[in-house]
């Protein structure tokens, strides 16, 4: 789904190299590089928030930068590492966020949106929460309230920035689980940056590293733990 190819990312001077990367449909995918090595960088780049310095970058066979923003909707949708919430902005409010490329332009939800809400609020089993404030709920609640907001969008691909990153053992455990669970029943490929070795070998289908020498690396699942840190860390 997607394709990079001798891409060098960075913001004006090059950070990581990229030689051969392809994202592909339906699996879980863990990034890992020690802090400052490029992890967000690298997810604005895919975003295509940031134009990578050289090489290409391919969305199912088409230039990012070729995509309308409308098209880009329809393929990356993005959790920022840390939502603080709203007060005013509901649990369903928020899910409803997602659906804003299918709303009219006054915003306006419809039945077909509702319903779309309803099965995101039923998968992520979260309906008890709801009608709450986004600001009166757990942090582990607000990154699963807003993993629905990514689904709703139904973009092809979830990127998500350090989901885990403040969240307790429990509820990393639960986040990682419920991706992993939005892979398989929808289909999504999801992709998500993490300092949690132990939780990306025994989840992702695989991971993507950013080694020592500033180069992409990706590793099936088993791949032995040892040889991760000696290459990242
Ligand atoms: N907006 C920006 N403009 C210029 N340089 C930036 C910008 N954002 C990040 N950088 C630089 O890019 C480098 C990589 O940062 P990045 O945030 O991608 O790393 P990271 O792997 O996500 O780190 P961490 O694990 O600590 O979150 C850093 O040296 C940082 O200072």
């Amino acid at each position: 789904m997607f394709k990079l190819k001798n891409v060098d990312i960075g913001y004006k001077k090059k950070l990581v190299h990229i030689t051969d990367l392809h994202v592909e449909k339906g699996k879980l995918y863990a990034l890992l590089g020690k802090n400052g090595s490029g992890k967000t960088t690298f997810l604005q780049t895919l975003m295509g928030n940031l134009a990578p310095l050289k090489g290409e970058y391919l969305v199912d066979g088409k230039e990012i930068q070729a995509l309308s923003k409308r098209e880009k909707m329809r393929y990356l949708s993005y959790v920022p590492s840390k939502f603080y919430g709203v007060e005013h902005l509901s649990v369903r409010e928020l899910i409803g966020m997602g659906r804003a490329p299918f709303t009219n332009v006054l915003g306006r939800i419809s039945q077909r949106d509702n319903d779309k809400i309803d099965e995101i609020l039923a998968l992520l089993k979260i309906e008890h929460l709801q009608c709450l404030s986004t600001q009166k709920i757990s942090d582990g609640e607000r990154q699963i309230a807003m993993i629905g907001k990514a689904l709703a969008q139904e973009a092809r691909a979830i990127i998500l920035d350090e989901p885990t990153a403040f969240l307790d053992y429990s509820n990393r455990l639960k986040t990682i689980q419920i991706l992993k669970e939005v892979v398989a029943k929808k289909g999504v490929t999801v992709l998500f940056s993490t300092h949690n070795l132990d939780l990306s070998l025994n989840y992702a289908d695989n991971i993507i590293s950013i080694n020592k020498e500033k180069e992409f690396e990706v590793f099936e699942a088993g791949i032995a733990k040892e040889l991760i840190i000696e290459k990242v860390y």
